[in-house]
């Protein structure tokens, strides 16, 4: 996951290969509930680890819950319908989907046994309606007070006496996960009668209601239906473990992807797996427009390939009732359309994560877009000009999601003006329902270019600290290229290669078993890192890479560090031999006496004996083999900027080369979070 500021996502291109999706955030928080609400203990395999069901874990285990994780299994033991404790105070962040059927199941709990239990979030949560469950669950004669502003949580549950002779009344036209609620929390209350439920006026996101649906029966629970109006809970209802239950797939991330394979999905398709045909989500209509969209579309039980159709995409003007969360891709996609996109009936879009028609029209308009918004619709023209755009992303993971589908830009038929990339503010939002994403979306686009800085200088002047640092500020991967060199004479001395032996060296360096482990080296298994780290390491280093063959021989091994979203590589030669096209190269120095200085500070912290005066003269000659050498030597890139950091600390450093990095971007200055 990125957890920076902003990410910066290059033009992307064409996409081929294979995502395996988390699962389904609707799904992992209604199973959640009816496994703590039942007796015996029920194994939830695959399911989402993300902000939403962490909230619903944490609450259920201050039920009362017993709960185990290891690996794709979850464990949870119920409480069989009577929590273990009687108050409690439960912080459920920004997730509807806990708040809203843990207020109804712990509303009726209290009614019926007593408690006293206070239901909050962030400040984002306490502005989402709740008032009509809130009315209902009164009407059943809970006692709720909103302790806040009316209709709106924090809630505090607090007893009650049930009425259930007549039927519990709950509007549906506002959010079915009202209803959701209901359904699932009443079968606490049919010990002695049935319990009905009637739904005013029309209700929307009827698929969200068959999950519901589906996955109470799982769990013993057979409601009656009369159409979407009137649904009978059968007196003596009561939660059964299904035993092993396997969460499929979140049809609402398949979006991303299936859109993925609609815009850049040309030369082969993009493979989803997780979903398919047989998924019970709602959201997996989306492959519908999709497919209206010009969008080619394959499937199996649970996994899709989807490729490039039409291209542009076709117009499309579509009632998006029926795929709330995914439809927001289709206004990205609009973006790459022969006409007008219009996405109707979406009014439930305002009352998200945040007002998302109002967000969505913002940020499109960022990149160029004319966007037309009214109470319930959105209307988006297609674009040729794409702006580089700073997308804010309102924590809401979706607008995130959906928004790096601008980065493909440059694929769009007679676009004018250059590709562009896309920033995306807090990228870490996505951690709602899709940790992974960006990293996942990586793993199967090519980008049209790399963004690379690059850091040469002599030894000890800190361009491991710095390009560590750089990359850490914005989330790109990091080559530390004398690490290379060190290995090939680590392996050359125990391999009894001379250092005078050339073409030993490079085809020693073409068949070297190496693995990255995060920092750790591991030559042929065998962490190597700190043998590496050795002062000897580096002088060895030092004098086998005079030799050309051997450069060559580590040349495409050191390109192949070039990885989305970007690379600092620090080294001698990055700048001017490895990556000449670099987008900012660095030459950073400062004077023997410092970096003596510094080294001795290094080894002696690790517990490594050292002389200064010997540091200083092996620096010194070690900076003349570097710079002396035929090929390769080190000195700066014609275009690079020096930085002598003798009088700077690692933070000033560092500072100055995000700000010489961040003039070079179409953006402005970066945003540090919001
Ligand atoms: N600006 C700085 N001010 C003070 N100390 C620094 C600074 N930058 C780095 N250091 C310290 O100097 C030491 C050497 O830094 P580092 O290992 O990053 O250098 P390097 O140039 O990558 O060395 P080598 O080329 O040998 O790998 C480390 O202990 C590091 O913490
Ligand atoms: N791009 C590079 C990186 C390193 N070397 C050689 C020369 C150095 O003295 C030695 C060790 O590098 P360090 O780990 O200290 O950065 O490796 C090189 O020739 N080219």
């Amino acid at each position: 996951m990125y957890a920076i500021p902003s990410l910066d996502l290059p033009p992307l291109g064409h996409a081929a290969g294979t995502v395996r999706l988390p699962g389904s955030k609707s799904i992992s928080n209604r199973l959640l509930l009816l496994a703590g609400l039942s007796q015996g203990c029920t194994t939830l395999v695959d399911l989402l680890d993300s902000d939403d069901t962490r909230v619903m874990l944490d609450a259920l285990r201050a039920l009362g819950c017993r709960i185990e994780q290891d690996g794709r299994h979850t464990r949870i033991t119920g409480i069989a319908g009577h929590p273990a404790v009687d108050r409690a105070d439960l912080f459920l962040g920004n997730a509807g989907t806990a708040m809203r059927p843990l207020t109804a199941a712990l509303a009726v709990l209290a009614a019926e046994q007593g408690g006293d239990y206070v239901l909050r979030g962030v400040p984002r949560m306490h502005e989402r309606p709740i008032g009509d469950l809130v009315d209902a669950l009164r009407g059943l004669g809970c006692d709720i007070d909103c302790t806040g502003q009316e209709g709106y949580p924090p809630l505090r549950l607090r007893g009650g006496s049930l009425r259930l002779d007549q039927p519990v009344r709950v509007r549906g036209d506002v959010s079915s996960q009202f209803l959701t609620a209901l359904l699932m929390a009443l079968p606490l209350a049919t010990g002695q009668q049935p319990v009905h439920i009637e739904v005013q006026g029309e209700l929307i996101s009827k698929p969200y209601i068959e999950i519901t649906l589906n996955l109470l029966e799982r769990f013993g629970i057979r409601v009656e239906r009369q159409g979407w109006q009137r649904f009978t809970l059968p007196r003596g209802s009561r939660y059964q473990t299904p035993g092993e239950v396997h969460v499929e797939g979140d049809a609402s991330s398949a979006s991303y992807f299936i859109a993925l394979g609609a815009l850049a999905g040309v030369e082969a398709p993009v493979r989803i797996e997780g979903v398919g045909s047989a998924s019970i989500q709602g959201d997996i209509r989306f492959v519908e427009a999709a497919e209206a969209m010009g969008a080619q579309v394959v499937s199996g039980p649970n996994w899709l390939e989807v490729r490039r159709g039409a291209w542009p995409l076709k117009a499309i003007d579509l009632d998006c009732n029926h795929i709330p969360d995914a439809a927001m891709t289709l206004a990205v996609m609009a973006l790459y359309a022969d006409g007008p996109c219009t996405l109707r009936n979406i009014a439930s879009w305002r009352v998200k994560e945040t007002d998302r028609i109002a967000a969505m029209a913002i940020e499109l308009r960022k990149l160029g877009a004319e966007v037309e918004e009214g109470a319930d619709f959105l209307r988006v023209q297609p674009l040729r000009r794409f702006a580089a755009a700073s997308i804010h992303t309102y924590d809401d993971h979706r607008m995130a999601m959906c928004l790096s589908l601008a980065a493909f830009n440059a694929l769009r038929d007679g676009v004018e003006g250059p590709a562009v990339p896309v920033r995306i503010e807090d990228p870490k939002c996505v951690a709602k329902t899709f940790p992974d994403y960006f990293e996942a979306l990586f793993s199967v686009v090519r980008p049209l270019s790399v963004p690379v800085i690059t850091i040469d200088g002599p030894t000890a002047s800190g361009k491991g600290t710095l390009a560590a640092e750089v990359a850490a500020r914005l989330g790109y991967h990091t080559l530390d290229s004398g690490m290379l060199y060190r290995v090939v004479g680590l392996a050359a001395t125990r391999a009894g290669i001379a250092a005078s032996d050339e073409a030993g060296l490079a085809a020693l360096a073409s068949r070297l078993q190496l693995r990255f482990d995060g920092t750790r080296v591991l030559l042929a298994g065998e962490d190597v890192t700190d043998l590496l780290r050795e002062e000897g390491a580096g002088v060895m280093a030092s004098q086998i890479s005079v030799w050309p063959a051997l450069r060559t021989a580590l040349h495409d091994l050191q390109c192949g560090f070039r990885q989305l979203p970007g690379l600092v590589a620090d080294g001698r030669d990055m700048g001017t031999v490895i990556f000449p096209q670099a987008g900012l190269k660095v030459f950073l120095t400062a004077t023997p006496a410092a970096r003596a200085e510094r080294r001795y500070k290094q080894l002696i912290s690790k517990g490594i004996p050292a002389k200064l005066d010997d540091l200083r003269q092996d620096l010194e000659a070690r900076d003349a083999r570097d710079k002396g050498r035929a090929t390769a030597p080190l000195k700066p890139a014609g275009d690079a900027i020096l930085l002598d950091n003798s009088g700077l600390d690692v933070d000033a450093s560092v500072q100055r080369v995000i700000d010489w990095w961040s003039e070079r971007q179409p953006f402005g200055h970066r945003a540090e979070g919001r």
